[in-house]
């Protein structure tokens, strides 16, 4: 299919906005060396200061994304982060024949001109939220088949979930050659339903939300997912003209639209982003600030960082400041334990990197992970830095080593976009120098992450194999 613009042709490094966002015209001469899975290479052991800029939220990027072919006419997406995981996703919208452009820092999708409702397998099996099209294609043009998705490697992840609520919508949907064929066989589109969810699914309730957007009729579904990309999902779902309720709730009412009309929507803040450089701040023992963030998203984790001894402040509405610096402080931040849940309890994402946290602490902290079944493979990279963390199944025991025993840099291995990033945290607390690979795991969650680091202090140096030290790609979205 010809193609006007995809970013996956080009061997840009994954950590610069200008690889999705760049006019197309300054596209046309890709770098010659292919860039090799990159290293980060920390000089860790020293304290952050100043202030960090949060990206817009992947996890509602995605379904956003997603939720453009929904509409007719085009949709003007503004904060989009520019990762990995967006431009997969925005390859596969492009191999739906989607047509992509930046204009003065935002991106606009038109999906009037599709020509198939297949997306490229190969791309959806790189991340979980190509796999939310099923959907919106579904629901939009009667016919779907996609491949089955990737993701982190944390747990099984099916996809029943997925699969009733569209058969519950009217759908015949089967799974063949390890791809979901789904169709509407009465010619005239999926038909409102009420059902719940066994459990609260984030990716289902999106995929089934963008789907009764557009089916005959009513739904309603229960038991589901509370998380606030779902409301901000409903929030871009609405401006198109969308008739959604609840969302924020574990009840969704959703009256069907014939059609929705593309609009312009801002993404909202990164809260897992924020959550990651509070946990920066504290495992460095840090003074720092950061901006936009949304309070009410983060209580879970902020309720914790205050009671092992953080102080922090609001500055403003959006601003936040965060110190563990041992003066404010006492001698050291407490452990704590904390047990994951959907929103508006701790979030599994931010599991990994309060291990590392808590391997810092003072005291014996308990972590039990419920969300996922196989979210601790950092554990052993973890240990290698000297954390002492004993691991029964879902439970992990960490046994706080206090800041009179630091822990000591290492070469570890990411093989997870938030494991891996407990490993970068790790880096910049350990003292001595820090070796990670795997760090492509990283870039799919984490927008201009050395940069933004080497913004707040820490000494962090991207390498690739093939050319050493990485080109420092310092272009801003707004400066596109
Ligand atoms: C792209 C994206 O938004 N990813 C997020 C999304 O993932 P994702 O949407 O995949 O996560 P889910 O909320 O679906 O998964 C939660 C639990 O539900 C189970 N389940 C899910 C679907 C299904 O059909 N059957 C089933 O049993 C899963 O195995 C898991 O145990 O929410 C997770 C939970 O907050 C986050 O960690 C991910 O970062
Ligand atoms: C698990 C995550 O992403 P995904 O669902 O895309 O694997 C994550 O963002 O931590």
């Amino acid at each position: 299919m010809a193609s006007k613009f995809n970013p996956l042709r080009y061997d840009l490094p994954p950590n610069t906005r200008a690889c999705l966002f760049q006019d197309p015209k300054q596209l046309s001469s890709p770098p010659k060396t292919p860039i090799q899975d990159p290293k980060l290479i920390i000089n860790g052991g020293s304290t952050l200061s100043g202030h960090v800029s949060i990206s817009g939220s992947k996890n509602s990027a995605l379904p956003i994304l997603a939720a453009t072919l929904c509409c007719s006419g085009s949709s003007n997406l503004k904060n989009v982060p520019c990762l990995s995981d967006t431009r997969t996703m925005a390859s596969i919208l492009e191999s739906l024949g989607a047509q992509l452009m930046t204009f003065n820092g935002e991106i606009v999708v038109n999906t009037d001109g599709l020509l198939s409702v297949e997306p490229d397998s190969a791309e959806i099996r790189k991340l979980r939220g190509g796999f939310f099209v099923l959907g919106p294609l579904l629901a939009r043009f009667g016919e779907a088949t996609v491949g089955l998705p990737g993701g982190c490697d944390i747990g099984t992840r099916p996809i029943d979930l997925y699969i009733h609520g569209l058969q519950a919508l009217g759908a015949t949907v089967e799974l063949r050659d390890g791809k979901v064929q789904a169709h509407v066989s009465n010619g005239k589109g999926l038909t409102g339903a009420s059902f719940g969810l066994d459990c609260p699914s984030v990716g289902a309730t999106e995929t089934l939300m963008m789907a009764a957007c557009l089916a005959e009729g009513n739904t309603v579904i229960s038991n589901a997912a509370q998380e606030p990309e779902i409301i901000d999902l409903a929030g871009f779902l609405t401006n198109c003209g969308a008739a959604v309720e609840g969302a924020g709730t574990d009840t969704l009412y959703i009256s069907g639209r014939r059609r929705l009309y593309g609009s312009e929507y801002s993404i909202m803040p990164d809260r897992i982003e924020a959550g990651t450089y509070m946990l920066a701040a504290a495992i460095t023992r840090s003074h720092i600030s950061m901006s936009p963030v949304i309070y009410s998203n983060l209580t879970s984790l902020l309720d914790k960082l205050s009671r092992a001894g953080c102080k922090i402040l609001h500055l403003s509405d959006d601003t936040l400041e965060l110190s563990a610096v041992p003066g404010a402080t006492g001698d050291n931040l407490q452990g704590f334990s904390i047990k994951t849940r959907p929103f508006p309890g701790f979030p599994t994402d931010l599991q990994p990197l309060t291990m590392a946290l808590l391997s810092t602490c003072k005291g014996i902290s308990v972590i039990e992970e419920t969300v996922f079944e196989n979210r601790m493979s950092h554990v052993t990279e973890l240990q290698k830095f000297g954390a002492k963390i004993q691991v029964c199944g879902s439970t992990a025991l960490v046994f706080g080593k206090g800041n009179a025993s630091p822990l000591c840099g290492s070469q570890v291995i990411a093989t997870d976009l938030r494991g891996g990033m407990s490993l970068v945290l790790a880096g910049l607390a350990a003292e001595g120098c820090t070796e990670i690979s795997g760090i492509s795991h990283v870039d799919r969650g984490y927008e201009s992450l050395e940069m933004k680091l080497q913004g707040l202090g820490a000494n962090v140096t991207r390498m690739t194999s093939s050319s050493g030290p990485s080109q420092n790609f310092g272009i801003s979205f707004a400066s596109l």
